[in-house]
């Protein structure tokens, strides 16, 4: 698995939306292989940094490098599965096909294995906006896959998904850390976080207010924001 993204760096990030600094210049360094958890309350920004990491947004100031590459000639080593999955109005199989054409061409088997990877090789001929949210999502993150991807952004993708599913989701994402992609997940699920995370980047206020090892991060938490987020205290 290629590893040429790798560290990722996100220097003095800042956009602006209205009179509001959305991002008020993030300083992130993610160096380590494995499932990079990102946290934080509401608003705080981890949506846009995702897009901004996956070249959906371009911030108004700031840099980022993923290993010796910018955003934009990275976009072929990355994948991204959002909250809502974007489907095509044809057929679960017909998406990946479409997603992945020389596959399709050349091993369509695989479009197959990748539909059974997610439990959903019985609805391959079924068209992919009519099945459930939960099956839906399941395409999405199959689709994502099939490009092997170095790097992997998932941006709450099981926030609404019955626990089968999220732990269908779950093993898929792992599976897929342990062959080497870099995997950045944003969630509020804390047990999720717990299962899945290596190390948490901990958000607020439009910046960077901690990372940390998952457990040391779980066990205690630096900044006064990480530790009220982590008991449940509103924070507006
Ligand atoms: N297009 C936009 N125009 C104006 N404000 C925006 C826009 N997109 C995002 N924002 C604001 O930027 C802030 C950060 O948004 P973002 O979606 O990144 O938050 P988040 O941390 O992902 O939150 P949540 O946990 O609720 O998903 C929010 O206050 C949001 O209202």
């Amino acid at each position: 698995m290629p590893s040429s993204i790798m560290p990722i760096r996100i220097c003095d990030l800042r956009l602006t939306k209205g009179e509001r600094a959305v991002l008020g210049g993030v300083d992130l360094t993610i160096d380590k292989s494995g499932i990079t958890v990102i946290m934080g309350p509401n608003g705080a920004g981890k949506t846009l940094l995702l897009r901004c990491l996956h070249g959906l947004i371009r911030p108004d100031q700031g840099q980022i490098t993923l290993g010796h590459l910018r955003v934009a000639d990275s976009r072929d080593q990355q994948a991204m599965v959002f909250q809502q999955p974007v489907l095509l109005r044809r057929t679960a199989l017909q998406n990946l096909a479409f997603a992945a054409p020389v596959i399709a061409k050349s091993r369509p088997q695989r479009l197959i294995e990748a539909l059974e990877s997610v439990h959903l090789a019985d609805r391959a001929h079924q068209p992919a906006r009519m099945l459930s949210g939960g099956e839906q999502q399941r395409l999405a993150l199959a689709r994502a896959l099939l490009g092997k991807p170095a790097l992997l952004l998932l941006d709450e993708a099981t926030a609404s998904l019955d626990p089968a599913s999220v732990l269908v989701i779950e093993s898929l994402v792992k599976a897929q850390s342990a062959q080497g992609t870099k995997v950045i997940l944003v969630s509020h699920d804390q047990g999720q976080a717990r299962r899945l995370a290596d190390d948490v980047v901990f958000m607020s206020d439009g910046q960077v207010a901690e990372q940390s090892p998952a457990n040391q991060f779980f066990a205690s938490p630096r900044t006064p924001v990480a530790k009220a987020y982590l008991a449940g205290e509103i924070l507006l």
